[in-house]
């Protein structure tokens, strides 16, 4: 039986109102979830406020209500407390409620702009092939060892993630792997977490629709590693220019990564090529199978987290040459007859299809056509829109803009504001195809034997999410299925 009174531990209790002893049956914060006995946690959202619904969730039998601000009515027998920040209370409540799960498991965070699904997604696969139990919390999946569940965050919300943090204690899970979102961050839906360790990536454009500016997107990243504890381990990109403002603060240890500049672990690219590359990590010559500038930094990262977390140097040398590309991260195929190379990946932000673009820039001979479809989201930053075709045009042969899940918003408007960003000299370079089949479809027609078709933005995803409702869709499979079917 879990009493109230018990997961208000560490809460900051402004006000109470009636009995904290009683006893609760699960939490919510969604008024539509709420059964008897359960605690409501009422909160100000992006869309509505959590508050409005605090009579709908007693209505359907909450035993006690966690608000920033006490309704004007209160009912008899249930419990009202009153907090300075609900999602934070949430945080914390969610971690007792569990039974603190974070603190049973090696717990390490992975935060920057681009990159994170690819650390953590690679060093589940890393640890687990060195024989230990692990977990994942990722844009893609979620991994309880083997077992998999759906995602439906980068970061899920706080008693989701606690929900399965106990689902992977239970399993005697040793490492979790999770990514930490600035959404999630911000949102404080990774309080009241025990981290081992935490890693940056890097910070560029992304998500200002929601963060006033880049100070304060920056900033919430670096509250990240604020909140660590001074035994957990923090490591950095050392080549970012914002890696140094994440240590600011931090109590844990500090450790620097970079290809560049001078850092605790260093990486040099020998050789890039579509089969891989070549790669010096502390001395040692190593191939990898992933490719792209941008991997150099995703695979030193997980080396110096696995030296961090315990394991044996040659072991780790050893498994990171074995590691394939996730899902949708550079993603390719090359066509049967006239060997078109595909590929698919998720670049939806101006820097990741910067790096994608300059990488197979860097491995093509040069006499291929470089054909590249892309979209932007809908309800999302608007401001990327621009910056990404301008970058789409800038460094490819021939370019086909489209959509990528316009959501609520009207797809041919996101194709122009994208083309509003195309510099004139190369606007004869870019056609606009709404339908994203008919786009992919295009590029194969154009692309001759030998060409290059890059896909980007959506990588893993297998839907198109167009007026709030999703259909199945998938880039890789279409861009193949269609390469067949053109008998190319
Ligand atoms: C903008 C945003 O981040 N929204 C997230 C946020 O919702 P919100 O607080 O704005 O919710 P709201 O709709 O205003 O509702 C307020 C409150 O009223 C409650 N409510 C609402 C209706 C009702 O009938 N009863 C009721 O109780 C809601 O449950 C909520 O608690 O909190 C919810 C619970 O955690 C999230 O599901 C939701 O994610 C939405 C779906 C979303 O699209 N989020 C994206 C932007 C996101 O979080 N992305 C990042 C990754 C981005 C990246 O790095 O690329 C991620 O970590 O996934
Ligand atoms: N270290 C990196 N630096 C820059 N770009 C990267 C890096 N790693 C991957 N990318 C590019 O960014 C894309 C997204 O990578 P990934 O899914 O690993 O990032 P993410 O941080 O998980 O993104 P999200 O915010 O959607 O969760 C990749 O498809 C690739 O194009
Ligand atoms: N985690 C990101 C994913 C964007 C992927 C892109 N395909 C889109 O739908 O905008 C977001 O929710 O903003
Ligand atoms: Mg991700």
């Amino acid at each position: 039986m879990i009493v109230l009174r018990d997961i208000l531990y560490k809460v900051t209790l402004e006000k109470v109102v009636g009995n904290t002893a009683v006893a609760i049956r699960d939490l919510h914060f969604d008024s539509r979830q709420v059964g008897l006995d359960d605690v409501f946690i009422a909160i100000a959202g992006t869309q509505s406020d959590g508050h409005s619904y605090i009579k709908k969730a007693v209505d359907q039998g909450a035993i006690a209500v966690i608000c920033e601000q006490m309704p004007e009515q209160l009912v008899n027998g249930v419990t009202y407390v009153q907090v300075n920040n609900s999602k934070q209370a949430m945080a914390v409540m969610a971690a007792n409620f569990y039974g603190n799960p974070s603190e049973k498991l090696k717990l390490i965070g992975i935060t920057g702009t681009n990159g994170k699904t690819t650390i953590s997604t690679l060093l589940f696969n890393l640890f687990t092939a060195a024989g230990y139990a692990c977990g994942l919390l990722s844009t893609v999946k979620i991994l309880v060892g083997t077992t998999e569940y759906k995602a439906t965050h980068t970061t899920p919300d706080s008693i989701t993630i606690n929900k399965y943090l106990a689902e992977m204690v239970s399993a005697g899970i040793a490492f979790c792997f999770m990514e930490v979102s600035s959404h999630g961050i911000h949102q404080k839906r990774t309080e009241g977490l025990l981290f081992a360790g935490g890693i940056f990536t890097n910070l560029s454009h992304d998500h200002l629709d929601y963060h006033k500016d880049f100070k304060e997107y920056r900033d919430v990243k670096k509250s990240f590693f604020d909140q660590l504890p001074k035994n957990a381990f923090a490591l950095i990109n050392a080549d970012d220019k914002n890696g140094s403002v994440m240590l600011q603060n931090t109590s844990a240890k500090k450790y620097t990564y970079a290809l560049k500049s001078y850092a605790d672990y260093k990486a040099q690219i020998l050789e890039n090529q579509f089969s891989g590359l070549l790669l010096k990590i502390n001395n040692n010559e190593l191939w990898v199978r992933l490719i792209g500038n941008f991997n150099a930094y995703n695979l030193l990262a997980i080396y110096a987290t696995a030296e961090l977390l315990g394991l044996e140097q040659l072991e780790t040398l050893q498994l990171l040459s074995t590691l394939e590309s996730v899902d949708g991260r550079f993603q390719f195929k090359i066509s049967e007859k006239e060997k078109i190379t595909a590929i698919v990946d998720y670049a939806h932000t101006p820097d990741a299809l910067k790096n994608v673009l300059e990488t197979i820039n860097t491995i093509r001979t040069g006499n291929e056509t470089l054909i590249t479809v892309v979209g932007c989201g809908g309800d999302r930053d608007v401001a990327k829109r621009p910056k990404m075709a301008k970058i789409a045009a800038q460094l490819s042969t021939k370019v086909v803009f489209t959509s990528d899940n316009p959501r609520s918003e009207d797809p041919v408007s996101i194709i122009e504001q994208m083309e509003g960003g195309v510099p004139p000299e190369h606007f004869k370079k870019t056609l606009s195809i709404t339908d994203r089949k008919q786009a992919i479809k295009t590029a194969c027609q154009m692309a001759e034997a030998n060409d290059i078709i890059l896909i980007a933005g959506k990588g893993h995803e297998t839907y198109q999410e167009i007026n709030g409702e999703r259909t199945d869709f998938d880039d890789f499979k279409i861009v193949n299925q269609l390469l067949t079917a053109l008998n190319k």
